[in-house]
């Protein structure tokens, strides 16, 4: 059977069945998906107040680069200074982690998805690196000068700056559904008390 054949009997069959399933309906947006990411990521940070995330995508669509504020690597986060006026001096941010991260030749041409709005100084590495358009979720601190001066960088260096929105937050925010625990059977009055115990 030539392709064309094959074609119009498959065409026909799936018109022709009403039981042949559909495909799932609500599923998360691609830019869903890759902010979902970043919000995954910023899981792992172990900054004690403000913990971001960055995903970086390319034209394919698919994930190039992950990263989170953390500390460098052999820093361990047990010595390292956590406090809010000295962590600045070693934290390495969550853009520049994706970026450091990237697991192809270069990021020219993709997008990057932050939880916050990047700083000054990982606008610099954003706009060297050739990454053309950033997703935002939050801009805390619009006017604290290192923002303004990203701000200033990316519109002089033709990177495209947008918030990110969804009507479905509910579909980047990352729920760890903690199982609940087993509730041991009730015993019966004639049962002994089972001998495993509570191994939950
Ligand atoms: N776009 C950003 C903004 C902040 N961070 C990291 C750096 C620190 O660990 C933490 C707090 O930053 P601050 O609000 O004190 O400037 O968040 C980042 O990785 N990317
Ligand atoms: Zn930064």
């Amino acid at each position: 059977m030539d392709i064309n054949n094959l074609t119009a009997k498959m065409s026909l069959e799936d018109g022709a069945s009403p039981a042949k399933s559909r495909k799932r309906e609500g599923c998360l947006k691609w830019e869903e998906f890759f902010m979902a990411n970043a919000v995954l990521a910023a899981q792992r940070s172990k900054d004690p107040e403000c913990q971001v995330g960055a995903c970086i995508v390319n034209s394919a669509k698919r994930i190039v680069g992950v990263g989170y504020n953390g500390m460098p690597n052999g820093c361990s986060d047990d010595i390292f200074e956590w406090k809010k006026d000295l962590k600045q001096l070693y934290v390495c941010h969550a853009e520049m982690n994706a970026i450091l991260n990237k697991n192809v030749i270069d990021v020219k041409g993709c997008d990057l998805y932050v939880t916050r709005f990047p700083c000054n100084e990982c606008a610099k590495v954003i706009i060297q690196s050739g990454i053309s358009t950033i997703y935002f979720l939050e801009d805390k601190h619009p006017e604290r000068q290192m923002y303004v001066a990203a701000k200033k960088m990316f519109v002089a260096a033709g990177v495209a700056v947008r918030q990110f929105t969804t009507d479905r937050k509910e579909n980047i925010e990352i729920r760890l559904r903690i199982s609940p625990k087993p509730q041991p059977e009730p015993q019966s009055e004639s049962q002994p008390e089972s001998q495993a115990g509570s191994t939950a």
